[in-house]
């Protein structure tokens, strides 16, 4: 896991949240332009992202269900983009349980997450190896688009 941008995430003893600075003490990298093109494509014209947060899945890796809350406005939606192998993102409600919909993400699908469905439970069930030629060794990576504050 790490970010670019303006705040990166981190998680360490003390817990997770937003910080300007890398454990290390360096500012994050820069959100690249390519990246920021489509949140220009998909998301709001009003405001560039914070925060782009990144994350490997290897093979066995997955995210339990959950709701991206940490940011200040939910108004601001959360645009995620697939690059590797295939992974199945499952998609719940606005409370936990009830009934959830699967679909297999694909490198370079975008999933915006916003309006009424900014704050639904969703997670990643599992990861289908080598369906992607993309990332030399195999593994997904997810980056996850976000104004935090
Ligand atoms: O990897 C994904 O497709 C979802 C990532 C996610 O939900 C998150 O980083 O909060
Ligand atoms: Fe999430």
């Amino acid at each position: 896991m790490t970010s670019a941008g303006r705040l990166g995430w981190v998680s360490d003893a003390k817990g997770y949240r937003y910080e300007a600075t890398h454990p290390r003490g360096m500012p994050w990298p820069a959100i690249p332009d390519p990246v920021l093109d489509i949140w220009r494509a998909v998301g709001p014209a009003d405001r560039l992202p914070d925060c782009c947060l990144i994350n490997f899945y290897d093979k066995d890796a997955r995210m339990g269900l959950h709701q991206d809350r940490d940011e200040a406005d939910f108004s601001w939606p959360v645009v995620s983009v697939s690059l590797g192998d295939d992974a199945l993102f499952r998609i719940g409600n606005l409370t936990r349980g009830g009934k959830t919909e699967s679909v297999w993400l694909r490198s370079g699908d975008v999933v915006v997450m916003g309006g009424d469905a900014r704050l639904t439970y969703h997670g990643v069930d599992r990861i289908k190896a080598g369906t992607s030629m993309l990332l030399p060794n195999g593994g997904r990576i997810n980056l996850t688009l976000r104004v935090v504050t």
